[in-house]
This record gives structure tokens, sequence and C-alpha cells, in this order.
């Protein structure tokens, strides 16, 4: 046998496989979203998943949805991973970068998402499409002139053994 291989995984397949995985680092027990930041060559820049910022323990802050009292639910806690693949990102600039989310992304981290500089969003499920978050998000975005792209799923089953 001789030449390449054929059956590597695309760019596409191989980043929101990372965002997918960095999803499976969030201790939420509903949804865990997963983000990853692109250079326009390819490269990649930062990973996020939603998660508690430092100091606040996965064990002791509340993981509820719901309750009479929003102090203690999920939503005033929770940093979303789109906006901690932003702060993780140590290098300067993310000007013109792509960002791969396993979830599109809510109006909050569209505003962080416009005003680092990136310029494409590449999502997968887009399951809150109907709420007011996400629809202030798109508009936002498309003023802004950020590509949102959906992602189109090959279907490949990537396996990894740890
Ligand atoms: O843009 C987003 C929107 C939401 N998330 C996170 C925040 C929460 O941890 C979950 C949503 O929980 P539900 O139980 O489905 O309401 O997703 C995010 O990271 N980015
Ligand atoms: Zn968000």
């Amino acid at each position: 046998m001789s030449g390449k291989r054929q059956d590597y995984i695309s760019w596409d397949e191989y980043f929101m496989g990372v965002a997918e995985l960095s999803a499976m680092r969030s201790k939420d027990p509903s949804t865990q979203v997963g983000a990853c930041i692109v250079s326009q060559d390819n490269k990649i820049l930062s990973m996020g998943y939603n998660g508690f910022p430092k100091g606040c323990p996965d064990d002791t802050f509340p993981w509820e949805r719901e309750g009479d009292d929003p102090y203690e639910t999920k939503y005033f806690y929770s940093t979303h991973s789109e906006l901690n693949a932003i702060l993780n990102y140590r290098g300067g600039s993310l000007e013109g970068s792509k960002i791969y989310v396993t979830l599109f992304p809510c109006n909050e981290c569209a505003k962080a998402i416009i005003q680092c500089g990136i310029k494409t969003i590449i999502y997968a499920d887009d399951k809150y499409g109907d709420t007011a978050a996400v629809r202030a998000s798109k508009r936002m975005l498309r003023s802004a002139g950020v590509e949102l792209k959906p992602y189109k799923a090959t279907g490949r089953k990537l396996e990894v053994k740890v």
C-alpha cells in the first residue's frame, strides 16, 4: 500500500470533535456545551466548556435549573463555554477567528464573540433557537456581520481510547 490515508477526519470534524470532547468536561447535568476557537489558518487557539468560575466548587454551588429562589439555580453561576474559551485564550487577539460550538451561543456570549473579533460561528445544536435570548443573539450577530454556519454532521463516529 502507498500514498496517504484517505479516511482522515476533515477540519470541521476535527474542530467540532474538539468542541464535543470539551463539552464532556462539563458537570452540568442537563446541558453540556463545548467550544473551540480556531484561527483563519486552522490552528486551535482556545477551548472551553460550561461550568462554574474558579473558586466556586462544583459540589457546593447549585446545578438546579428551577427553584423558588434563582439564587439557588445554576444560571447565576455557570460561565458559558464560549465565554470560557474566550477568557482562556492567552495569546493576544482573536480578531478574524472562528468558533465551533456544540450549542448556538446565547445573547451574552454573542456580545463577547462580537467584541473579541470572532467572525464565524459553526454551531451544531440550536435547541434554544426559539427563545428570546437566542433570537436576540442572532439579531446582534447578523448586524455585526458574524457569519453563522450550521455544522453539517457527517455521522462519522469518532472513537478515542484513553
Ligand atoms: O450560549 C450558551 C448557552 C448556554 N450555555 C450553558 C449554560 C448552562 O450551563 C447550560 C444550559 O442549561 P439548560 O439546563 O439547558 O438551561 O448551557 C452555554 O455554555 N452557552
Ligand atoms: Zn452563552
